[in-house]
């Protein structure tokens, strides 16, 4: 039987409210139409559920959300469609598994677990579970059910009901084993008799989750969570005991942003610590159980990657085997997540042709106890034929997993519950003032609790000395960051330790600089992103306590270090002198204030081919095109009040790890792929994009990366930090392949070819800061049909409209490309109508690319359009080339000068890079297009010197142009 495949849509939250948020998903029976905000294209998916709890409820006195008409399916439809036909399944004695998927915040939870009154799929079916068995009329028919419950965090499986300082360092090892399967040992497994014990330990586990996630730096919306019910029948006839026992897996997912890169291997999940492995793999043995199962397999075979992630592991028989699965995919209704949510769609649509093969696991306990012994007997015997010792070690760690399993398995449950001490831990007592914890995962807030019986409370690291009180394992807390007390008035107060520490401390948003009194509802965050709420019972405040979450407080601190930002730094972009000179020298600007935010320092003063026409006075007075809007702005700036936090907290990990390297976020320039008027060219104009500047402090060398990669970077420094263990280069989040680039672009005026008439020019190239980039040797020459260049042209462009030309693109060489970027050089353009041409790659390391590029159109029919462009917009040639490879013998020599892939040019300095453009400069004979000035990415850092043979660069560059798999020439900081 197939995987059945439920979609469910929520109602918009209040953000999304608040943003005015679109609906993009509609529901018609089984079939859920989901619409291309920016196409209008509707796409069709029919999955065997699609519930529509978007709108068409009402809210109930207790909370529940009612159907108010009949298209809204409530908790109780859904469980009825799914937990009903789960429990129907557990009862025959098939394994079960539900699973539920989707982005942070789509409503998985929801689906699962529920809030409040509106109880998910997981408590109900519980409940009712104790409820069937109460219901049994047969006497002889007895029933035993356990349950267990883990987290996979990070490839860690964890266990959620021992106390946090239990879990095992690395955790708890993922076991196979011919009889019993896959399992995991040492899971603790807990005989229950009621709802009430297993809602008990339910809620026991989502503390253990809390607490855990404030012992680690990551955010634990990153972790799965599986809650197993063990539900076994036994029938006593006479002396014979017959019975079912079938094993049912509750699976919450963390969100699945980004998941949709599935297939994503190698180096992609090296940057994968954001992206999730677990999810990754699910998504590729899905779709190999979809091929496998639509009949694509080929003769060999499809291999399905279980193995290469913890939660395939432990799923291996929901997926393809033996269980009868359920997935439900949680949607967002809006168009902001559009993408999120068509990745969704896919991802269940795939899943739908999976196809199981559950049976009944008819009385197998003593058969599996008969059969363990036996294989441990062979294991036995295997210990002692093994040769290595490595082979020794797991052969040995299998039996003794297998023995402490066939124990369990043969305890009656009564004996296990015996054995078993449920610790809860006391409540914390609630009546006076104190704190509690907000949690990404709504499920995990409110469950970690300090009251203040006893001040001062010290919050800090656990190498803080003397030890703190509230233990933060986050990389931004510093060893001990900050106190609360109490005051003579019994008012509760906090302030930090350190003034560092106020980097890292807010209430309600602001930063906290000095003591503080708090007040009933005041959010705080300690750190990057552990928040508490402050509650004094019985002072009022102008909030309400339901309104405040985990993202209420970040938007909030988010907001206003937005503002304070403002404050600080310039005007991004900075308005533009009014009226406007066409051909304006650079306009002066203020150096930020802010040191860490970098802006474009210069401005492009004459991108003016030779050729061109001089430009007609009337133009130097045009009214300034308008401003960027100011959304632009200040979302640049929201960005920008997120990433510094980040950014700091970047700095703060590599100083812990001993890592010599700076980050700093830049802003830097989108190059436009149009060029029309003078001031397209102006930075200040162009669309900004924030980028995070890696710096390594041994060499002074930059790499700018991605804020995506950066995110996904900083979440893998937190993962190092709470290990403390030397990854291996693949696994080092500073150690990477040389990368392509962008080095800039170019824009040629074709007004020339409009009129028939070649035009030889060194092009500036301008590169993403604004700055130059060198210069391109190019040229467009008109030619007959056989390449011979042509004498004359039409008096005006217009004449050309409805005829064929021909011409020949030439480029011919750069110069000055800023040399650490300069591997593997080539150029790329897009002339109307005649697709993306490039250049041949010029191999190894060069200033100056020699491309001899030379490529012949002809018949190219010159309509309006054609005609008008080549009026009016310049064509832009990108220039893209590959970093700096090195080559690190061991992670252990980091601290020696790393030797350069050898090659003939010696690697200048700075003074000689910027000495030998003036001269060369003055050759090129156009200085006006040269600017001295910051451009290139990390040129003027690039101190370093070396030999580089290009012969010899060129043989491993060739990988490395194309996104580098070639892990010997890496660089590590
Ligand atoms: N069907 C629904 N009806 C009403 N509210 C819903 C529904 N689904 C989700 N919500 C609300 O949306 C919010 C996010 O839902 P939920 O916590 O279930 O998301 P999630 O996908 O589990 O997120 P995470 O990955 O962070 O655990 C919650 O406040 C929840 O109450």
């Amino acid at each position: 039987m197939s995987v059945k495949v439920a979609v469910r849509v929520r109602p918009f939250n209040t953000r999304e409210k608040d943003l005015g948020a679109q609906l993009c998903i509609k529901m018609d029976g089984q079939t859920t139409i989901i619409t291309d905000p920016k196409t209008g294209n509707p796409r069709d998916f029919s999955f065997d559920y699609s519930f529509w709890s978007h709108d068409g409820f009402t809210e109930r006195e207790d909370g529940y959300l009612l159907r108010a008409d009949d298209r809204y399916a409530d908790q109780q439809i859904v469980y009825h469609e799914l937990g009903e036909q789960v429990l129907n399944n557990a009862w025959e004695g098939y394994n079960c598994c539900l699973f539920a998927y989707g982005q942070t915040g789509s409503g998985k939870s929801y689906s699962m677990v529920g809030y409040g009154a509106n109880k998910g799929i997981i408590p109900v079916s519980s409940e009712e579970i104790f409820i069937r068995i109460n219901q049994n009329p047969n006497p002889n028919l007895m029933f035993e059910v356990m349950v267990s419950m883990l987290e996979i965090y990070n490839e860690k499986v964890q266990d959620l009901l021992i106390p946090v300082n239990q879990r095992p360092q690395g955790g708890l090892k993922i076991r196979e084993s011919k009889v019993t399967g896959v399992f995991v040992e040492n899971l603790s497994k807990h005989p229950v008799s009621s709802y009430a014990e297993i809602e008990k330990l339910m809620e026991k586990g989502n503390t253990n989750r809390s607490i855990g996630s404030t012992q680690m730096n990551a955010t634990s919306s990153r972790a799965h969570t599986i809650f197993t019910i063990e539900f076994k029948q036994i029938l006593i006839n006479n002396d014979t005991k017959t019975g079912k026992v079938s094993v049912i897996n509750l699976v919450d997912l963390a969100g699945s942003e980004k998941a949709g890169q599935t297939g994503a291997t190698g180096e992609r999940l090296k940057e994968g610590c954001a992206i999730n492995k677990s999810l990754v793999v699910l998504g590729s043995v899905i779709e190999a159980l979809a091929e496998k199962s639509s009949g694509k397999d080929n003769k060999k075979g499809i291999v399905i990657p279980y193995r290469d992630s913890a939660l395939t592991r432990i799923l291996q028989n929901a997926l393809g085997g033996n269980s009868k699965t359920v997935m439900v995919c949680a949607l967002s209704p809006a168009t902001v997540n559009y993408e999120e949510t068509l990745s969704t769609l896919r991802y269940a649509d795939r899943a739908k042709k999976i196809k199981n093969h559950a049976v009944v696991n008819e009385s197998p306990e003593e058969k599996i106890i008969r059969e363990l012994t036996k294989e441990n007997e062979e294991l036995k015997s295997l210990i002692e034929e093994a040769g290595g010792i490595e082979r020794l070690r797991e052969l040995r760690e299998m039996l003794e997993a297998n023995e402490k399993f066939s124990t369990a398995q043969s305890m009656s449950w009564q004996q296990q519950r015996e054995a078993i001490q449920e610790d809860f831990e006391p409540e914390i007592d609630r009546s006076g003032p104190h704190i509690t914890n907000l949690n990404e995962d709504h499920l995990l807030s409110g469950k970690v609790v300090y009251n203040f019986d006893n001040v001062p409370l010290v919050v800090g690291r656990k190498t803080g000395n003397p030890k703190p009180d509230i233990i933060i394992a986050n990389s931004s807390v510093r060893p001990r960051h900050c106190t609360f007390n109490k005051d003579e008035n019994e008012n509760i107060t906090l302030e930090p330790i350190e003034p560092s520490c106020s980097e890292f401390l807010y209430v309600n948003g602001q930063k906290v600089y000095e003591k503080v009194i708090l007040k009933h509802l005041d959010r705080i965050i300690i750190g990057t992103n552990q928040i508490y709420l402050f509650k004094r019972p019985g002072e009022d405040s102008k909030y309400k306590e339901n309104d405040i979450d985990y993202e209420f407080a970040m938007e909030e601190k988010n907001e206003a270090q937005q503002l304070e930002l403002e404050k600080e730094i310039p005007q991004l972009p900075p308005q533009p002198p009014t009226p406007i000179l066409t051909k304006t020298a650079s306009i002066p600007h203020e150096e930020p204030k802010n040191d860490i935010v970098t802006e474009p320092e210069t401005h492009p003063e004459n991108h003016e081919n030779s050729a061109e026409p001089p430009q007609e006075p009337a133009l130097a007075l045009e009214v300034p095109p308008e401003p960027e809007p100011i959304s632009k702005k200040r979302q640049l700036h929201s960005r920008l009040a997120k990433l510094f936090p980040l950014v700091n907290e970047a700095n703060l990990i590599a100083t812990d790890l001993s890592r010599h390297v700076k980050f700093n976020v830049k802003i830097i320039n989108l190059l436009p792929d149009e060029v029309e008027k003078e001031e397209d060219l102006e930075p200040d104009y162009w669309e900004k994009e924030l980028k995070v500047e890696v710096q390594n402090q041994d060499y002074g060398l930059i790499w700018l990366w991605d804020v995506e990669k950066f995110e996904d970077r900083l979440c893998m420094l937190r993962e190092m930090l709470d290990e403390q263990t030397d990854p291996s280069p693949e696994e080092d989040p500073l150690w990477d392949p040389p990368e392509e680039n962008i080095l800039g672009k170019g824009y040629y005026s074709l007004k020339p070819l409009g009129l028939l008439f070649d035009n030889p020019f060194n092009i500036l190239i301008i590169s993403t800061s604004g700055g130059d980039a060198g210069l391109l040797k190019m040229n467009i020459v008109p030619t007959d049909e056989d390449g011979n260049m042509l004498d004359e042209g039409p008096e005006t462009p217009e004449e050309l409209i409805g005829s064929l030309i021909n011409f020949r693109v030439e480029i011919h060489e750069a110069w000055n490309i800023p040399l650490s970027h300069a591997n593997n050089v080539y150029c790329e353009y897009h002339f109307p109508g005649l697709g993306i041409r490039r250049t041949n790659v010029f191999p190894g390391y060069s200033e100056h690319p020699n491309f001899n590029y030379k490529e012949q159109f002809t018949s190219v029919l010159v309509d309006d359009f054609l005609c008008n462009y080549m009026q009016t917009k310049k064509l832009a040639i990108s220039v893209f080339g590959t970093g700096m490879a090195m080559k690190v013998e061991t992670q252990k020599n980091q601290n020696q000068k790393p030797t350069y892939e050898s090659a003939p040019a010696q690697a200048p300095c700075v003074e000689n890079v910027m000495e030998n453009r003036i001269q060369r400069a003055v050759t090129v004979g156009n200085t006006s297009n040269l600017r001295q000035n910051e451009g290139e990415v990390g040129l003027q850092r690039t101190a370093t010197t070396g030999s580089v043979s290009s012969k010899e660069s060129s043989k491993g560059s060739g990988k490395n142009a194309k996104g580098g798999k070639d892990k010997e020439k890496c660089f590590i900081f």
